[in-house]
């Protein structure tokens, strides 16, 4: 099988093994989650960034609440990290509702997803986070739930089963995804609204970094945040993270004060570059030009040299750096861009072609 053919440039990144506790990775890990709700913006006037979705959403809510309806269905899609929790949370308090929050790979069973939505409040908000999850039945019978406020539950087996219909109050399903393509088209035409969460530009982040560290009671310059933002990749969770962790660094080894060098110097020692590439990135790169001249070189050869399984490079290292600039994945194999070259201080070798990287001599 050709690897091209299975690749997803904008897959996100997904934990794989050694590399699930990374620090600039964006999935959420424990200590995350006992901070996250911390931080999270309470409104939509405090949620920063992401400026279409928040205008779009503000125009659905605000019209819903002047109809007394409850809010259409809505979609949110974009990489871990980017705010579709805390916008589901911002969508329920908004329209002062509940929320009950589950996600997809939680509802295997048909029955799973009709116990919960025959016990929710009228107007509540459902957050199902990684909807594309769920298990077909129950899918199915959320399609009708979207649409009918209406599940039929199925009691009994074999020819004698029976469907007994179950009005359901009207609610709001906030559905999160970080593929989008992977909906079925009748899962994703029942959503009143979709929006899409870009990654944060530095700025943004920025704002995130002074808002936390507001609310964490740290003392940061701007020099110290705008440090963070460009190494957090886009992304709050990460911004948060790091912000944590130059903390630390700044309590036990300076006055408690971030500024630039204190950021720069304890990013440093958890070895998060001034782009925000960890060790992972950085030992993939530096394979590909150090090894294989920038190649084209394999993603099987790329892993081996660097002592990773090829899921993680794939999957972990690579969707990162192909955003970046750095690396681009060509049918030929893996190649490095001159940005490549200049990040990590090296110079390409000359037109004569890569040094070892034949094409054809590695696999695919
Ligand atoms: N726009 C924002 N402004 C300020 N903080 C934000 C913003 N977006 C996200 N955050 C912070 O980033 C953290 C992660 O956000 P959140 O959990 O909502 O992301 P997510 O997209 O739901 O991630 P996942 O897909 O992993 O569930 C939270 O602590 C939240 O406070």
């Amino acid at each position: 099988m050709n690897w091209d053919e299975t690749t997803d440039e904008t897959a996100p990144e997904r934990p794989v093994g050694p590399a699930a506790d990374r620090l600039v990775g964006s999935a959420a890990d424990g200590d995350d989650q006992a901070v996250e709700a911390a931080l999270r913006p309470k409104d939509l006037d405090e949620f920063i960034g992401q400026e279409k979705v928040r205008e779009q959403l503000d125009l659905v809510l605000k019209a819903a609440r002047a109809r007394g309806a409850t809010a259409d269905h809505v979609l949110l899609s974009g990489a871990p990290g980017l705010g579709k929790t805390t916008l589901s949370m911002i969508i329920a308090a908004e329209m002062s509702a509940p929320i009950r929050i589950t996600s997809g790979p939680a509802i295997q069973h048909a029955g799973d997803l009709a116990a919960i939505l025959s016990s929710l409040q009228e107007g509540e908000v459902l957050f199902l986070d990684e909807i594309h999850r769920m298990s077909r039945p129950a899918e199915e019978m959320l399609y009708m739930a979207m649409e009918d406020f209406r599940v039929d539950v199925i009691v009994g087996k074999g020819p004698g089963a029976t469907a007994i219909p179950l009005e359901l109050p009207p609610f709001t399903l906030v559905g999160a995804t970080t593929r989008a393509g992977l909906l079925p088209p009748p899962l994703r035409d029942r959503f009143g609204f979709t929006g899409h969460m870009e990654f944060y530009a530095p700025a943004e982040l920025e704002r995130v970094v002074h808002r936390s560290a507001r609310l964490l009671d740290v003392e940061i310059d701007t020099e110290g945040a705008a440090e963070i933002a460009g190494r957090s990749r886009g992304t709050p969770r990460i911004a948060n993270r790091l912000l944590r962790r130059v903390r630390d660094y700044a309590q036990v080894r300076a006055d408690g004060i971030i500024t630039r060098e204190i950021a720069a110097t304890a990013l440093a020692v958890y070895e998060v570059d001034a782009r925000g590439l960890d060790r992972l990135d950085r030992a993939v790169l530096e394979a590909l030009l150090k090894l294989f001249g920038g190649g084209p070189v394999g993603l099987s050869t790329l892993a081996v040299a660097v002592g990773e399984e090829r899921e993680t490079v794939e999957e972990v290292a690579e969707p990162f750096l192909v955003r970046e600039g750095l690396l681009a994945r060509t049918p030929r194999g893996r190649v490095a861009t001159p940005a490549a070259w200049a990040h990590l201080g090296l110079v390409p070798p000359q037109a004569a072609g890569p040094a070892t990287g034949q094409p054809g001599l590695f696999d695919a």
